[in-house]
């Protein structure tokens, strides 16, 4: 049989027969990334994604190996509503994760919700938010995350970027925003993939069979050129997808038995 190669830091597809085992090799493979983050720099640098994806994380909750104190945490995109609305990532991420665990608060980065008039301004507020956390100087053009979590939307969004948007060929800006997202809210802020790109480890999770159409298409067929195909880590970084069978069903890709 023909061997195929592939390039050096191509996508490993994990795929686990449920969402508990997904979840438990989640949260080691998170301790893991934290363990090595802290021990070279003293710190964890993580950007969650809102959806399904906070309830994903549970497996953190309770486990005395988590140093929540040397987190910090950023959204890859955000609702543009007020931060306890039902619609807010942070929301999500503060009821399924946050309230059960001890994080200092200041180590947590929501929006800045007296800008949610002015999208430019939230958005540029956001972003200076990160050039805060990373120092960063004209050398360095982006933040990179040491994991940045994502989940994907049966049509193949990630993060606030849609099919067919403009904003999928933003090249500069960090943070940017959508005034007609097709999925409501329509008001979003969203990392873009230069930032997504440039993290040192990107993790999709996905679980579910409404995935497994999607997912076929982001991993066999990437030309076909969904947002979360054109997710394409930069040199060194790691692009690794968390799914259950169901949503792989269809996948040709191959998979890789789970190891830390
Ligand atoms: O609207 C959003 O959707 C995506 C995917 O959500 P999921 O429920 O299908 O996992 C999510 O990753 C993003 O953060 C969110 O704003």
């Amino acid at each position: 049989m023909a061997t195929v190669h592939q390039p050096p830091n191509a996508p490993i597809l994990v795929s686990f027969p449920d969402t508990g085992s997904l979840v438990v090799s989640l949260s080691d493979f998170l301790v893991k990334a934290q363990k090595d983050s802290i021990d070279k720099k003293g710190r964890f640098t993580v950007a969650l994604s809102g959806g399904s994806l906070p309830k994903m994380l549970k497996g953190l909750i309770g486990n005395p190996a988590v140093k929540w104190n040397k987190w910090q945490v950023f959204y890859v995109d955000e609702r543009v509503v007020p931060l306890d609305h039902p619609d807010s990532n942070h929301r999500a991420c503060v009821e399924h994760l946050f309230s059960k665990v001890s994080i200092p608060e200041e180590n947590i980065h929501p929006i800045d919700p007296s800008l949610l008039d002015d999208l430019e301004e939230l958005s540029d507020a956001y972003e200076k938010e990160l050039i805060r956390e990373f120092a960063q100087k004209d050398s360095a053009r982006f933040p990179v995350f040491d994991v940045i979590l994502l989940g994907m939307g049966p049509d193949g969004h990630t993060a606030s970027l849609f099919p067919g948007h403009e904003l999928l060929l933003e090249e500069d800006r960090w943070v940017a925003y959508v005034g007609d997202s097709p999925k409501p809210p329509p008001k979003r802020i969203t990392f873009t993939y230069p930032v997504i790109n440039h993290a040192a480890r990107i993790v999709f999770v996905a679980a579910g069979k409404e995935k497994a159409t999607t997912l076929r298409s982001v991993l066999d067929v990437p030309d076909e050129g969904l947002p979360s195909a054109r997710v394409k880590p930069v040199f060194p970084g790691q692009l690794y997808w968390f799914v259950d069978d169901a949503a792989a069903a269809n996948v040709a890709y191959p998979r890789t038995p789970f190891k830390l």
